[in-house]
């Protein structure tokens, strides 16, 4: 599902260039999901705007559900996001003149879905039922960031991925959320990428990977233990 060989992201940093991502390889098959963690910094966030095909990498190949992301142009990204990705921000992100209902059935209008069984199911499965016809304005961050998840599944996309889906939430929240992001997921057979700084939250996923000094290291919850480039989750 996800196929990334020898990745390098850098940026000007001042006068010199500093490589973010360095030679980084790796590997996610099909409906498995995997936690990053990271120091601030590290280059999290850039590895999924890779993956997400809203930034390119320097050098490498990067490869989502069997398309190639180097150099697609503006609308071949547009089109990868629009089918294949359903993304979760820290933030909730919810379309604010909208519905619960609206907002979670957005994408699969978008595709030309049917809107139906599927996204009556999603809203009961995130226990929002209730909430349905409530602009997100009237919805506490938990229940927004709920909306967001039945979002991102709305057009049973190729791979999710999530930025930090509970930073903006308590302990309980938090809980709540990610156990249903990686319960859902796994029921309708997504790929799911997490980055977290939350070791509660990474426990949810099939696999842990630490990012640092630009490449990804397998990790539980020992330091890194694997000094390999080569990671496959
Ligand atoms: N557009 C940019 N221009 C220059 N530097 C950037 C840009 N975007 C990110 N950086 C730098 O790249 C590095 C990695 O940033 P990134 O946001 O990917 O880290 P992160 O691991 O997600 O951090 P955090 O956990 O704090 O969100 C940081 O040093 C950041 O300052």
């Amino acid at each position: 599902m996800i196929e990334v060989i020898g990745l390098v992201k850098q940026i000007t940093d001042g006068h010199s260039n500093k490589k973010i991502l360095d030679a980084l390889d790796f590997h996610l098959k099909a409906k498995k999901s995997v936690a990053i963690s990271g120091d601030s910094g590290s280059g999290k966030s850039t590895l999924l705007n890779i993956l997400a095909a809203l930034d390119n990498a320097d050098k490498g190949v990067v490869k989502v559900a069997g398309l190639t992301l180097n150099n697609m142009s503006e609308v071949q990204a547009d089109q990868f996001r629009k089918k294949h990705l359903g993304i979760v921000f820290q933030q909730f992100n919810l379309i604010d003149c909208l519905s619960v209902w609206d907002n979670i059935t957005f994408p699969a209008r978008l595709n030309g879905l049917p809107i139906g069984p599927f996204h009556n199911d999603l809203l009961e499965q995130l226990g929002l039922k209730s909430h349905k016809h409530k602009l997100p304005v009237n919805l506490s961050g938990g229940e927004q960031q709920r909306v967001a998840i039945a979002r991102a599944l709305s057009h049973q996309p190729s791979l999710v991925l999530a930025d930090e889906p509970t930073g903006n939430l308590d302990d309980n929240n938090s809980q709540v959320v990610s156990e249903l992001l990686f319960r859902l997921c796994k029921q309708l057979g997504l790929t799911l990428v997490v980055v977290t700084h939350s070791p509660k939250v990474a426990a949810f996923a099939d696999s842990r990977l630490l990012l640092q000094q630009g490449r990804l290291h397998a990790f539980s919850n020992q330091p890194p233990n694997q000094t390999s480039n080569l990671v496959s989750a």
